[in-house]
């Protein structure tokens, strides 16, 4: 399985849906503190979420802390900031993908300790700004686990 890594969530709903997507997919979730809500904030608990399904959800303190606890061996930046698109990409189980907050995406300097080939983006048209940040973690966990075979899926 592969690790979603969200830095800096602002919006209770989208961590929320984020949170049952990878309840359902068997994907651990990471948040990077500050979060920009209360974990037990009520607009978090409407996404429909049952007890376990925040039994694979860690919180780190800041980037740096991320890196020190789970010393991951490939992390990628999801960010309109980058030029390959996602589906070029092989996933490999243990990958950790890294998504910005909201408003303010992915800061320069987490961005610069990821090299460019494993900065990547999806496709919007021209005049678009971004996506959703729970719907881009949607198109992302659900190419890779394509990618993987759909493992432990009905
Ligand atoms: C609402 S967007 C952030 C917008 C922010 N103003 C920016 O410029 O990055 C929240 C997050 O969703 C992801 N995202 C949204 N659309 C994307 C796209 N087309 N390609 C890659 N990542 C995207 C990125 O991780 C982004 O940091």
């Amino acid at each position: 399985m592969l690790d979603v890594v969200l830095f800096q969530p602002e919006i209770p709903p989208n961590t929320g849906n984020i949170i049952r997507l990878c309840a359902n997919t068997g994907y651990r979730l990471h948040l990077i503190e500050p979060l920009g809500f209360d974990i037990d904030d009520k607009r978090l608990k409407r996404a429909g979420l049952d007890y376990h399904e925040f039994a694979n959800l860690k919180r780190h303190k800041s980037y740096e802390d991320f890196v020190k606890n789970e010393q991951p061996q490939r992390v990628y930046a999801i960010t309109t900031k980058a030029t390959n698109y996602h589906h070029n990409v092989e996933f490999k189980a243990g990958d950790y993908l890294l998504f910005g907050s909201e408003t303010k995406g992915l800061p320069e300097s987490v961005r610069q300790q990821i090299p460019d080939e494993d900065k990547i983006r999806i496709p919007m048209l021209k005049e678009s700004r971004s996506m959703n940040l729970s719907n881009a973690t949607a198109v992302i966990i659900f190419e890779s686990w394509r990618q993987l075979g759909f493992p432990n899926a009905v």
